[in-house]
């Protein structure tokens, strides 16, 4: 099926180092311009350090470029997929430029983010219109953006299997008392109030995850007590981020609450979504090892990766906007959804801000 109103895919993420000479680099790029302490891009270099300097970020997004290519394939339709990141190669510019030497255009763009903060929604926005100024093409390539997921089938769908499995994982082993713990990244109180202020403190980005949280616990294990906690809060230790940390609420699981004699608890990490270096080291290291120092029996639920129902999910977000779906038939499975679409970045934009008193 040939495509009218777009050229291509750009498949946008955030990028990792791929050796032990990129990760400085990397983490410039990463905080450049963001007051980041000295000591906590030490700290995080580490991480990347015990794992050669290699985070498995790029890799995923090869093999997600490769889904969404044999997906489309499956499916006959005729869109490209270019991949562009925020902070390593192939940055955006390049994948941009390659592009547009192919004569495609029309971009619509596919962020690997499924929730509304700053580093999910605005700063890709702000990464494409300096990539287009940068690359000279604000008026002949135009960047849509497919819409957050957080709600979507092909998102919460992985996350209903990794939680079943969990569970069901633990109930052999010998669970009796078993706990949902849902985990995303924490950002400043202030950040995520400013995501979305209709919804009161916390704002869009803690709204998005509580209604996914309750999603994936009604279809996976509604019987089951769930919890909403942060992990790698970086930052001036002095300035307010969402909590609680991960690490803390298992140290205080059994003593906040003394009849709940929770034994085991899944670990959800709903924030992301793939296995990339924030999951391996802070949830596969840090909290798993928390939750043994507590006693209690723990899985770690994948992320949905290159689940087939995430990348099948992926290309009917496209293909809503290839469509124009009307939001009365879009799919979204919480009160929230369908969120609203973003404005386009580019050609497109340029031409929509035209005053009409200059045309009229
Ligand atoms: C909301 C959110 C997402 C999810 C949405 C999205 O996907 O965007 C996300 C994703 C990611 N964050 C990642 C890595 C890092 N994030 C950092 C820093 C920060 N993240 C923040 C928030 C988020 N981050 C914030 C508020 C900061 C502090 C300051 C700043 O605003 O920059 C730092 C700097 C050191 C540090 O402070 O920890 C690193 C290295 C990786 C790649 C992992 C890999 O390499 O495999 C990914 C996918
Ligand atoms: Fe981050």
């Amino acid at each position: 099926m040939s495509v009218n109103n777009y050229d291509a895919i750009l498949l946008s993420s955030f990028g990792g180092p791929e050796g032990q000479e990129d990760v400085i680099p990397f983490l410039k790029n990463v905080t450049r311009g963001r007051g980041i302490p000295e000591e906590r891009l030490e700290e995080v270099a580490h991480h990347y350090r015990h794992y050669g300097g290699v985070s498995p970020i790029n890799e995923q997004n090869r093999q997600l470029k490769a889904a969404l290519e044999a997906e489309l394939e499956r499916r006959a339709i005729d869109l490209p997929v270019y991949w562009g990141n925020r902070n390593w190669d192939p940055y955006f510019n390049d994948a941009v430029r390659e592009a547009h030497a192919n004569g495609d255009n029309r971009l619509l763009g596919l962020v690997t983010s499924a929730y509304t903060s700053y580093s999910g929604a605005d700063q890709y926005r702000e990464d494409f219109e300096r990539c287009l100024a940068e690359t000279d093409l604000a008026n002949v390539v135009s960047i849509d953006r497919v819409r957050e997921f957080f709600d979507h089938p092909g998102f919460i769908t992985p996350l209903v299997e990794g939680v079943r499995d969990g569970v069901a994982e633990l109930t052999a082993a010998g669970a009796q008392n078993i706990r949902l713990v849902f985990v995303t990244h924490s950002i400043p109180n202030t950040a995520a109030d400013a995501s979305g202020p209709a919804f009161g403190p916390g704002g869009a980005y803690v709204a998005q995850h509580n209604a996914a949280a309750q999603l994936i616990t009604e279809q996976a294990a509604p019987d089951l007590p769930w919890d909403l906690v942060y992990q790698s809060r970086s930052g001036d230790p002095r300035t307010p981020w969402l909590e609680p940390d991960i690490n803390d609420a298992i140290d205080e699981l059994n003593a906040a609450d003394a009849n709940a004699q929770t034994d085991a608890i899944v670990i959800v990490p709903f924030g992301f979504v793939s296995d990339h270096m924030e999951v391996v080291w802070d949830l596969d290291n840090e909290a798993l090892e928390s939750a043994e120092r507590n006693g209690l029996k723990a899985v770690r639920v994948p992320t949905p990766g290159i689940h087939p129902a995430f990348v099948t999910g992926l290309i009917d977000l496209v293909m809503e906007r290839v469509n124009e779906t009307p939001d009365s038939e879009r799919p979204a499975l919480s009160p929230l959804g369908p969120w609203p679409d973003h404005a386009r970045v580019g050609a497109g934009a340029i031409a929509d801000a035209t005053p009409v008193s200059t045309t009229a």
